[in-house]
């Protein structure tokens, strides 16, 4: 599915639908279930390219991972730890799979090179690096270890008080992860909290993990012990939807079993505060994550400011925040996002582009955009760039587009929700 046309739905979108698993949470299932002792089993897993990577990682290092009827049975390598892998650990496009895996490896004494593809080999590494070092791994790699390919020989490492100067979970779980293994007691701070589903499912495994606002603490030497992980749906995933019923004339849908960690509801509190038509129900617990089923329908919205401690809890929803806040009424402004630009692709740079392929125009600033609303999505050429959520953020806002939208290297959409065109057609038949 390299070119994709798609059309406006003239009779909104309408029904019930249960998203893929949540992405972030898949990927530590199946590490954490890894590393653990005796057998996990996940359930509801996000079967995609970005969390094949991690399984096939896990799996070249010596962990065995069976599949049947939807469900992962993970042996876990426990106190014998991992084996030495024989070929380069392949991670794909997955920013989540290099730096966890990092913070995995640096705590074996065992020798690997992880690499991944032209977008992995753009995107920082130091960031996990630096600290990992400081911590005892032996890391090498491109411009000083600053780019992957890196390689790592583990093992012997100590504990860390690190101060990260980004909210990212990608970094505070790699250093845990490393903590784990390591002598004393490792810290993490954070300027804002970013997600916490390291810190949580570290419980469901048996770990102690003390959080005090923005700092994490965990002792070395604690033991993994398998157990049972049911995967919400991914609220990332979700947002798409959440965005395409709010902005489309005729629309109201239901999302099942959405995953409600408060590090993550960030597009929750801005559709609430933008003035969309919401409501949560069947609120729960799936393991320690908090989840429930979401209803959106079409409204009017006003455009606001989006900035400070909500930007990690939204981060990945950003593009299509950009599309949403384009529909809106007034303005919109999107501050403290640099991050962005440090993803599969330079996210600012990328939606800026594309929108305005379609009709659309964004300011792009250093550190976010400016948006103005009422604008009128005209159609075109477009592509995703082969990042998945610039495609899917596309695919939305054809159903509001005044001619087709085509778009290209849409199979990018593999890398977090393969069945994603399949789902929309679905919810405007
Ligand atoms: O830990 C995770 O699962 C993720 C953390 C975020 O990245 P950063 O840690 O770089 O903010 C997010 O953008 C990514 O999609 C998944
Ligand atoms: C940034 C993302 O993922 P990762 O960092 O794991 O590549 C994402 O899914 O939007």
């Amino acid at each position: 599915m390299e070119e994709c046309i798609l059309h406006k739905r003239k009779s909104g979108l309408n029904g019930t639908i249960k998203v893929p698993g949540d992405k972030s949470i898949t990927h530590r299932s199946v590490m954490f279930g890894g590393l653990a002792e005796g057998e996990t089993t996940v359930v509801d897993f996000l079967d995609s390219e970005d969390c094949r990577s991690t399984m096939s990682c896990m799996e070249q290092l010596g962990v065995q991972i069976n599949e049947q009827e939807g469900q992962l049975t993970i042996k876990g390598v426990g106190a014998s730890g991992l084996t030495e892998p024989v070929n380069v650990l392949d991670v794909g496009n997955s920013g989540t799979t290099a730096r966890l895996l990092s913070g995995i490896l640096a705590g074996f004494p065992i020798y690997s090179v992880l690499a991944g593809d032209e977008s992995i080999h753009r995107r920082p590494m130091s960031r996990v690096v630096n600290p990992l070092r400081e911590m005892g791994a032996t890391i090498k790699g491109r411009e000083d270890g600053r780019l992957a390919p890196i390689s790592i020989i583990g093992g012997n490492t100590k504990g860390i008080y690190y101060n990260s100067p980004i909210a990212s979970a990608q970094v505070k779980s790699a250093l845990l992860l490393c903590g784990l293994n390591s002598e004393g007691k490792t810290v993490v701070n954070e300027p804002h909290i970013s997600r916490d589903h390291t810190e949580r499912m570290l419980k469901s495994f048996g770990a102690e993990v003390i959080r005090e606002g923005t700092r994490v603490e965990i002792q070395g030497g604690q033991k993994l012990v398998g157990t049972k992980i049911q995967i919400p749906a991914d609220i990332s995933s979700a947002a798409f939807f959440m965005v395409a019923a709010a902005i489309t004339p005729n629309s109201s849908i239901k999302l099942l079993n959405v995953g409600l960690n408060p590090t993550r509801t960030g597009i929750i509190d801005v559709l609430k505060r933008m003035g969309a038509t919401f409501s949560i129900t069947n609120e729960r617990m799936l393991n320690e994550e908090p989840v429930g089923d979401i209803e959106v329908s079409y409204s009017r919205m006003q455009g606001i400011e989006i900035s400070g401690d909500i930007i990690p809890r939204l981060i990945d929803e950003l593009p299509v925040i950009a599309l949403l806040a384009s529909q809106s009424e007034g303005l919109t402004t999107i501050k403290d996002a640099s991050e962005l630009r440090f993803k599969e692709t330079d996210r600012i740079a990328a939606v800026a582009e594309q929108l305005n392929n379609i009709g659309i125009t964004v300011e792009p600033t250093e550190d976010g955009m400016i948006v103005k609303g009422s604008q009128t999505v005209t159609g075109g050429v477009a592509s995703s760039l082969g990042d998945h959520r610039i495609g899917m953020m596309l695919a939305v806002a054809s159903c509001i587009s005044e001619n087709p939208i085509s778009i290209n290297q849409m199979s990018a959409v593999n890398i977090s929700y393969p069945n994603f065109v399949r789902d929309l057609n679905y919810l405007s038949e």
